[in-house]
């Protein structure tokens, strides 16, 4: 490939699951607003599929989990002992999967612009992004709380895509789970799905749907779909 071939191309990338292994963080924070509030803790294997859905969805599956549930004013406080626990330990054990930070060199020096669109808050995103030194790597990163709808909307990824002055029709977006592919259905943009993040997979595969199991196939998934 010639040093340009993705340019004009945006690359969208969520963030949990895809970009950065989270969970391990994000089981202590969670298990520390349940405990907190007095509910059982819950075991590290059933954090993955409590998250892609934003903290307070990750809450709210924390306490199913245990039968319980608990009205949205009575979520409140946890989600913010949630937030002021992981704000201060956002960045304690988690780590960018394998070979993201060199796919995402190879991706700029095609000429491609990377942008993020996670249901993360926007604050906790950057917070991250920073943490892990990979913030000059994105043209923008947009979270939950800065756009009207989050994922699954497809808004959250044209807003996004937008904001990094692309165009939907040279744009990509890669996710971990159902929410993504759904959102960058509504988008009507091409998905690649990473088998390695926290899932749930999507229920419903088109030939605009890619599978990859390592960034290596994440490389040659939107090789393919720019030179479609
Ligand atoms: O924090 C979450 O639950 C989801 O975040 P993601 O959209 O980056 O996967
Ligand atoms: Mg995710």
């Amino acid at each position: 490939m010639t040093s340009d071939t993705l340019s004009g191309w945006t690359i969208v990338f969520d963030l949990d699951g895809t970009l950065v292994d989270t969970a391990p963080d994000l089981h202590l924070a969670l298990n520390h607003c349940l405990s907190e509030a007095g509910f059982e803790t819950v075991p590290f294997e059933s954090i993955r599929h409590m998250i892609g859905q934003g903290a307070k969805a990750m809450i709210e599956k924390g306490l199913a989990f245990q039968g319980a549930a608990l009205e949205p004013a009575a979520l409140e406080p946890l989600w913010q002992s949630f937030l002021q626990y992981y704000e201060a330990n956002i960045c304690e054990r988690s780590a960018p999967f394998k070979d993201v930070t060199r796919s995402l060199g190879e991706l700029e020096e095609m000429g491609a612009t990377l942008a993020v669109c996670t249901n993360k808050t926007q604050h906790l995103a950057e917070t991250l992004i920073e943490a892990l030194g990979l913030t000059d790597r994105f043209a923008i990163i947009c979270g939950a709380d800065s756009v009207p709808e989050k994922k699954p909307s497809g808004d959250h990824i044209l807003y996004t895509v937008d904001r990094a002055r692309g165009i939907a029709e040279k744009a990509v977006m890669i996710g971990d789970s159902q929410t993504d592919e759904r959102a960058a259905r509504n988008a009507g943009l091409p998905f690649v799905y990473v088998t390695f993040g926290y899932g749930p997979s999507p229920d419903s595969w088109d030939d605009t749907a890619f599978r990859a199991s390592s960034y290596s196939e994440v490389m040659s998934a939107i090789r393919s779909i720019a030179m479609a």
